[in-house]
């Protein structure tokens, strides 16, 4: 199975920018990255990150392409062999926020019946996928785990639901960021305690405060 990781270095986790700063929402979306890519290769895959604009990563092929997120990955999907033993005819895309993504989780998505098989996201998104039907494309943001259940019907490809805390956890939110405390066990964790955040337990929800 191919795996392709979309990742944008510019700008990233905009909707953390009331708790982290630039250069830090920078080196934190680094941190999930490599543990999304950690936690792939663990499973047995190579990973290849398809970034925005050039990155380093030390375990991962890395293919460069500033089109947005969906045309970039309707690209990769456009461009695959699908008959290529190679591959077994199968593309997942697993999005590089996924700081709780475990070994375990990413074989589940790969084990997964279905023509398409998909891992939703908390709020409706897509959080990974795993594409075995050529004529399948993506069409990221808004609803886009209702939006690729559409796509799958139109083109005749059974559908797969994979429900995974550990993979429908993104984390977008400052909110999210408690989970990652919560739950996390590689580096986007270490981060965060590194940085000062810690859980904040009231009432209510847990949250996260930081220590000034
Ligand atoms: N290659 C590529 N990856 C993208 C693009 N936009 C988002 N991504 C990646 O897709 C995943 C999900 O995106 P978002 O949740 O919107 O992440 P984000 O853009 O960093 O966060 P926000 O600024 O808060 O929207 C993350 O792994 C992003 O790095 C894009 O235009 N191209
Ligand atoms: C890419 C997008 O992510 P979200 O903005 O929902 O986190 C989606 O899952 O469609």
């Amino acid at each position: 199975m191919r795996v392709v990781v979309p990742y944008d270095g510019h700008d990233p986790k905009s909707r953390l920018a009331g708790r982290l700063d630039e250069s830090e929402r920078r080196a934190f979306s680094r941190a999930m990255l490599r543990d999304v890519l950690d936690a792939v290769e663990r499973a047995g895959h190579d990973p290849t990150v398809l970034a925005t604009e050039a990155v380093s990563v030390s375990n991962a092929d890395v293919v460069v392409d500033d089109r947005p997120l969906t045309a970039a990955v309707n690209g990769v999907l456009d461009g695959f062999e699908w008959s290529d033993a190679a591959d077994d005819g199968e593309v997942a895309v697993v999005m590089a926020d996924l700081a709780l993504a475990t070994p375990d989780a990413i074989r589940r998505l790969a084990d997964a019946e279905g023509d398409v098989v998909v891992a939703p996201g908390r709020g409706g998104g897509t959080n990974a996928l795993v594409v075995r039907h050529p004529s399948f494309r993506v069409d990221y943001h808004g609803a886009s785990y209702r939006d690729h259940r559409r796509i799958a019907e139109e083109v005749g490809a059974s559908v797969g639901v994979v429900d995974s805390m550990r993979l429908a956890t993104d984390v977008d939110e400052p909110s999210d960021l408690a989970e990652v405390l919560l739950h996390g066990r590689g580096e986007s964790r270490r981060w965060l305690v590194d940085a000062g955040f810690e859980l904040a337990v009231s009432e209510g929800r847990v949250g996260v405060t930081r220590e000034s």
